[in-house]
């Protein structure tokens, strides 16, 4: 909707026929995003090849652990020049790859033909064409350049980075962040615990990032402390409402059955200890939620842990 909007002719892959055919005869999505009228310039279907067809772009959104398998069945499908985008927040379970390398790896194709596109987007207030800015990364800034013009709308206002790591890593932890962020509001711990795991989340996203080799201002932007405060802040985000369940004392499995749609932390927040413990660095946020996710420890119990963790200066 949001390239539709800044005048881009768009083809839409759906694997449902039903959804397709809904959005193609009716302009919506109504079962996902009932009342959001699609514009006339955007089309749906089930053929991978004809959304692949001479496309500038190709913006691909499925959940990050599925997205290897597919692309692997679309890549003989890609156009000729066509860059990649990313609007994936993950981290490959296993590999540990960021959603960009699974492209490179897969497509065998250059940084300068892949972007990732990121930032505070929680998609039901896109999609009510409510006011965001966002990033759009690319190692090579013309690239990233054409995206921006190709999404810029008088509600979508997105900015330019080169960061590319930097950015899909602020993209993938905030979502472990709010998973544990939402088990303390679901716990009941009050604001202060909130604005302590954020700014603490924060800290060790940005130890991660920069064993990586990322900028450490990127952390501070839109993909970094913008999209983590969005997504601790509301009840549209999954990771949130993810956590916040298991904070009032429902189970992984209770969990999973009312969740519809893909809470990326909840997988992701294995492949980022993963990573932290490859690069040496310590998460101990990310750990916790680890434990109480997949390893079933009370957060009652991970909270006093946290909390007693030996005493150090801020900046360490
Ligand atoms: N929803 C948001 O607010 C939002 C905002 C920014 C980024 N993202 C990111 O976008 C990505 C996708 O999230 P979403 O919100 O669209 O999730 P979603 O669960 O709403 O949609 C995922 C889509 O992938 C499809 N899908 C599921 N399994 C598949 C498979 N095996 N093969 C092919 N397609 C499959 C589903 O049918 C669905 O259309 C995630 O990485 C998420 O972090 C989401
Ligand atoms: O619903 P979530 O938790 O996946 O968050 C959605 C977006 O990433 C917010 O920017």
């Amino acid at each position: 909707m949001v390239l539709a909007d800044a005048g881009c002719e768009v083809t839409l892959w759906g694997r449902r026929p039903e959804v397709v055919e809904a959005i193609n005869s009716t302009r919506t999505n109504p079962d996902y995003l009932p009342g959001v009228e699609l514009p006339r310039n955007v089309r749906a279907t089930v053929d991978p090849a004809e959304a692949a067809d001479g496309a500038d772009f190709t913006v691909l959104s499925v959940p990050s652990q599925t997205l290897r398998e597919n692309l692997a069945a679309w890549t003989p499908l890609l156009a000729p020049d066509t860059v990649l985008v990313s609007l994936m927040k993950g981290v490959e379970l296993g590999t540990t790859m960021r959603m960009s390398e699974v492209f490179e790896d897969v497509t065998k194709l250059g940084r300068d033909r892949i972007a990732v596109v990121t930032g505070p987007n929680l998609a039901r207030e896109v999609a009510s064409r409510m006011p965001a800015a966002a990033v759009v990364a690319c190692t090579d800034e013309t690239v990233a350049q054409r995206l921006q013009a190709a999404c810029h709308t008088p509600y979508f206002r997105p900015y330019t980075n080169t960061d590319v790591v930097g950015c899909e890593l602020g993209g993938a932890v905030k979502n472990v962040i709010g998973l544990a962020v939402g088990i303390a509001d679901g716990m009941g711990l009050g604001d202060n615990a909130k604005g302590s795991l954020i700014t603490r989340g924060l800290a060790e996203t940005t130890r991660l990032g920069l064993a990586m080799g990322a900028d450490p201002l990127t952390f501070s932007g839109l993909a970094g402390l913008g999209d983590l405060v969005a997504t601790c802040s509301s009840p549209l985000s999954r990771n949130h409402t993810f956590g916040t369940n298991l904070g009032k004392g429902m189970t992984l499995q209770e969990t999973i059955a009312v969740t519809r749609q893909t809470a990326e932390g909840v997988k992701s927040c294995e492949s980022v200890a993963d990573l932290a413990r490859r690069h040496g660095v310590e998460m101990p946020i990310t750990e916790t939620v680890v434990d109480i996710v997949h390893e079933g420890k009370p957060p009652m119990v991970a909270l006093k842990e946290l909390m007693s963790r030996s005493a150090k200066p801020e900046r360490r």
